[in-house]
């Protein structure tokens, strides 16, 4: 397994490009399973390891997908699906593989989709994506561990009103919804931006959908879909990610890419604190005070403050001024990072959903393990602010999320570099100094 190993104290500088969205492109490489003409050419892929492991469910129910990863791009020809099963191993490897139930069913009027069950940050259940398809009309039964899903006929357009706004029920239901017979209403949806861009690949395959990121959704369902071509959004999680790197090493960074109205609440938060960011029409700039204030963050449902945020801001708020209380109210447990992040000398105490942060602190390199994504994403943050070497195992799961993030930190003047386990043992014997000499190897 890889490593990253972080040497603090580097102050960034320059400009980073934000890649593709993550949690949109998952959701869109499902939805052109529901294509039974033409081709789709999905633009700015992000070439992470979930784009990976979807385009293996697809593989693995006949459809044709090539990824090229040189010009960021997926080609996609679903005309022929020759199975309606998305098997455990690949669901386990990533909860959105539980994406391609809704297309599948509405393509194939059955689906075998393995119970994508909890992971550290929650025990997520999917009783509102079911909830949806069975308003539907399809008969759900749970077998071996699988998710089976029948229809006789086409789907029928329903009333749904989710209990929660999840993001991934609203996508799923959405989606079954386009090729349904009727009108679908889905109340109380998700808003967030990659709503909005499903929404308008699907509009752009034929689809009938209206008010995507408003808390009322329509479908109108149609007979067919076809393949079209098509760009996702700027990731808005990868783009935070930079901007507060460049705000925890006091630093001076353009984020080119990074989409201003997506990025509200975490802007707001920054410049709280007494970040400055200048916006205009291609990014952001982000310059760090000299000293930031402590401030308190609430995680919710777009527009709020976004879970995947969470972790990263914590970082920064370690080396604010004064006493913040960061709470988590999307998911259960996604305060993994802090016993991590207490191993650099961060103060953090948590109590139930909140965690109270006490600024101010000089964190020290430690060795650290990422528990989750965007616990990965804060001990890299948090490394780059700490005296000496931190060292974050379970890089795989970053890897999820972010592209290249050792190499476009690099350029910006951070010192981090991935190593391999067998580059990791010959380096325990040597200065630490030297272990940026190496170059930097993709694992
Ligand atoms: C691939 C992707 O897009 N992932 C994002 C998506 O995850 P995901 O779509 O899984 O997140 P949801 O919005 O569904 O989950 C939000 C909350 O609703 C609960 N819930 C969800 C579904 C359900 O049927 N029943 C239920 O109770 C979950 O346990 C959680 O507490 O939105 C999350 C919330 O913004 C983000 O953190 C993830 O990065
Ligand atoms: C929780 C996240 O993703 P996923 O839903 O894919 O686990 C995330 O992107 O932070």
């Amino acid at each position: 397994m890889s490593r990253f190993i972080v040497r603090g104290g580097q102050r960034l500088s320059g400009t980073v490009k934000v890649h593709g969205a993550k949690n949109s492109v998952l959701p869109i490489i499902a939805a052109s399973i529901l294509a039974s003409e033409g081709q789709s050419i999905i633009r700015d892929v992000p070439m992470l390891d979930d784009v990976v492991t979807i385009s293996k469910v697809l593989q693995s129910i006949g459809v044709d997908i090539s990824v090229q990863p040189e010009q960021e791009q997926a080609i996609i020809n679903a005309r022929y699906i020759s199975n309606c099963e998305a098997p455990y191993d690949l669901v386990r490897q990533m909860r959105a593989s539980f994406l391609v139930m809704g297309p599948l069913l509405a393509r194939c009027g059955e689906a075998r989709v393995a119970l994508p069950g909890g992971c550290a940050i929650g025990t997520r259940p999917i009783d509102q994506h079911l909830k949806g398809f069975e308003a539907m009309g399809a008969d759900i039964n749970l077998g071996q561990g699988y998710i089976e899903a029948r229809t006789r006929g086409r789907l029928k357009g329903a009333k749904i009103y989710l209990d929660v706004a999840s993001v991934g029920a609203t996508e799923n239901i959405m989606m079954a919804a386009a090729l349904a017979e009727g009108t679908t209403v889905i109340e109380n949806a998700a808003k967030e931006p990659e709503i909005v861009d499903l929404a308008n690949y699907l509009n752009a395959m034929g689809a009938k959908v209206r008010g995507a990121g408003t808390g009322l959704i329509r479908i109108e369902g149609v007979e067919k879909l076809h393949g079209v071509e098509y760009a996702v959004i700027p990731d808005r999680i990868e783009a935070g990610t930079y901007m507060i790197a460049a705000a925890i090493t006091g630093g001076d960074v353009y984020v080119e890419g990074a989409i201003v109205d997506h990025l509200k609440p975490v802007i707001s938060k920054m410049q709280e604190m007494g970040v400055e960011i200048r916006a205009d029409e291609n990014g952001v700039h982000v310059l760090a005070p000299h000293k930031l204030r402590a401030v308190d963050v609430k995680t919710l449902p777009y527009p709020g403050f976004p879970t995947d945020m969470q972790a990263p801001m914590m970082a920064l708020l370690l080396v604010s001024e004064g006493t913040s209380i960061v709470t988590e109210t999307v998911f259960e447990n996604r305060f993994m990072h802090v016993a991590e992040l207490k191993k650099m000398r961060a103060e953090i105490k948590v109590e139930g959903r909140s965690a109270i942060i006490t600024g101010g602190a000089r964190l020290t390199g430690a060795k650290v393990c990422a528990t989750d994504l965007r616990a990965g994403a804060a001990l890299i943050l948090a490394g780059l602010a700490a005296e000496g070497e931190t060292v974050i195992s379970g890089v795989h799961h970053i890897d999820r999320g972010y592209v290249n993030i050792a190499e476009k930190m690099q350029a910006l003047g951070a010192e981090i570099r991935r190593v391999t386990e067998e580059q990791d043992a010959e380096l325990d014997d040597e200065a630490p100094a030297l272990q940026f000499g190496i170059q930097p190897t993709l694992a």
